[in-house]
């Protein structure tokens, strides 16, 4: 297929430009010693001036440790680097994923528009064949998923699959769990360890279940090992690979893959496709959120895209000076390169926003823990930061001891919603209280000449306020995090979209499993040698 030009060529490295020089000197004088409280007694629309608004989310990242000189320096630093030009060409259907010379255009995915005009105007025949495909496929998943949720013979959806084929669904289930389908339980395995699949079948009876098999590439080890034990597990219950027999495989199997020929190899006839311009972990508004779309209904599933969507607009248009995510990634490049805060912790002040953080460290640090740029060249700075967190108040009674007094200094990001979920009396004003309280514990802090009582302050966060956690919202917050990832690593000079590093320790295992059974350990080094040996003393299976 025909794709728009590779605009590599175009890309400035953000240290060979002279925003990038201009802030070090403006971190040498005035940033390192920045004072957030300073920053406040010094200007009374401090908050208005780093208040965002973006469709659904509200963002004030006033407590954060810049001002209107720094952001300028970042916006100047932005545009040297070509992030516009970039930011239009992935939109555009450029191979943005140099390495392996792919497009990306997971946003196509949620753009209604495609489902509303067909062809977009003056769009590649590229992006015109993908807007086709998009449109097919959703049709015939949404489809799916409605006729599943009439379906009142199966009560129990397991859908199977790893990093980008399980921790999107995951999260969003979880956190739309109030508007699910009464008498669908949906339920996710990710890991070859046999105690989360074991765990999950034990309540459940063949007749009654639907897996889905979701891996993009179809040959992901911990995905093929579950399905096929699923498949045993099926099989060995009265389930037959005879189309017309009672308990057909084909009726209780799904797949949702880029590879269909391996799902039908595998026994599969329904099967959803996607494209290799959809990366693992932006694939959730692909067929890989079947999972989302049974458990919450087509309509509801189409809010959730209609919010991304709404989000992509912001994200296309608006000027970078008002512009939410490219606000936060220039934030993150400012406190990983020149602060040197090595990590951020996410504090979503929501029960249902609980695997949000699981979310992000993939969507985050595979595609931005990167050493190189995008020619392959070392890089002479730090990349993404380690993204952590637990829903609050629970963290306030764990780690947030670390990020009040501990020796570094540890932005934090509270998520907070307006509306909480399912009201008990007098839950959500105390859970809201308590994210402000903290916000505002570390950017005041409090003198006392007893050390083990004084907080410093000056500690920076920022808070991202919801309406509510509806499709749209958590949507539109997703899609928020997604662009912020590509401003930050289009900045740094890398290449978001690949993750060459989780292979070295797959093809590792897999040497190393037979050696389990065998006992060799020729040209192993010493440590693994030794600790197979160990675990040969007894019988490993
Ligand atoms: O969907 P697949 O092909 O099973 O891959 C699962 C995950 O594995 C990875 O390739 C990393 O190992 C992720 O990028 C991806 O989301």
């Amino acid at each position: 297929m025909e794709v728009q030009g590779d605009i590599r060529g175009d890309r400035v490295r953000c240290d060979h430009t002279r925003a990038w020089s201009a802030l070090q000197a403006h971190f040498g004088q005035a940033g390192r010693t920045f004072d957030v409280r300073d920053a406040f007694a010094a200007d009374p629309g401090r908050y208005a001036a780093f208040s965002q608004e973006a469709p659904h989310v509200f963002a004030d990242l006033s407590r954060n440790r810049v001002d209107g000189a720094t952001e300028a320096l970042l916006f100047a630093l932005a545009r040297e680097c070509g992030l516009e030009a970039y930011r239009d060409a992935m939109f555009a259907g450029a191979q943005v994923n140099s390495t392996e010379q792919r497009a990306v255009l997971h946003h196509l995915l949620r753009n209604p528009a495609v489902a509303q005009e067909g062809q977009a105007q003056g769009a590649s025949e590229f992006i015109a064949n993908a807007e086709r495909d998009v449109e097919a496929t959703r049709s015939a998943m949404l489809a799916y998923a409605e006729s599943v949720r009439a379906d009142a013979q199966i009560t129990d959806i397991v859908s199977i699959g790893i990093g980008g084929s399980g921790l999107g669904p995951a999260m969003v289930v979880a956190a739309l769990e109030d508007i699910g389908t009464p008498g669908k339980r949906v339920h996710f395995v990710s890991n070859v360890d046999g105690m989360e699949l074991g765990t999950v079948l034990r309540g459940l009876r063949p007749q009654n279940t639907l897996f889905l098999v979701a891996s993009k590439t179809f040959t992901t080890a911990e995905t093929m090992v579950n399905a096929h034990a699923a498949r045993e597990w099926f099989l060995s219950l009265g389930g037959s690979t005879e189309a017309d027999a009672p308990l057909p495989l084909a009726r209780h199997f799904a797949a949702l893959t880029t590879n269909i020929e391996a799902a039908r190899a595998f026994g599969i006839t329904t099967t959803f496709g996607f494209w290799d311009w959809v990366g693992g972990r932006f694939s959730l508004w692909s067929a890989i959120g079947l999972p989302i779309a049974i458990a919450i209904g087509a309509e509801a599933f189409g809010a959730l895209l209609a919010g991304a969507h709404a989000m992509d607009q912001h994200f296309r248009h608006a000027p970078l000076e008002r512009n939410l995510p490219v606000r936060l990634g220039l934030l993150d490049v400012w406190y990983r390169n020149f602060h040197g805060f090595t990590s951020r912790c996410i504090a979503p002040y929501s029960h249902g926003l609980r695997r949000l953080s699981a979310y992000l460290q993939q969507l985050e640090m595979e595609s931005n823990g990167k050493g190189v740029d995008w020619q392959g060249r070392a890089l002479p700075y730090a990349t993404s930061p380690v993204v952590w967190g637990e829903p609050g108040t629970n963290g306030q009674h764990a780690f947030f001891q670390m990020i009040h007094q501990g020796h570094d200094v540890i932005p934090v990001e509270f998520i907070v919603l307006r509306r909480g979920g399912r009201d008990l009396p007098g839950h959500h004003p105390r859970l809201v209280a308590n994210a402000l309280a903290q916000a505002q514990a570390l950017m005041t802090g409090r003198h006392c000449d007893d050390g083990h009582r004084h907080f410093s302050g000056n500690r920076p966060s920022s808070v991202l306020l919801l309406e509510q956690l509806d499709p749209a919202s958590l949507g539109a917050l997703i899609a928020l995090y997604e662009h912020r990832v590509f401003v930050s690593g289009m900045l740094w000079g890398i290449n978001s979209f690949d993750q060459w590093g989780v292979e070295l320790g797959k093809q590792l295992a897999t040497n190393i499993e037979p050696r389990l059974a065998s006992g060799d350990v020729a040209g192993l080094d010493g440590a693994t040698a030794g600790l197979l040996q160990r675990l040969r003393a007894g019988p490993v299976r």
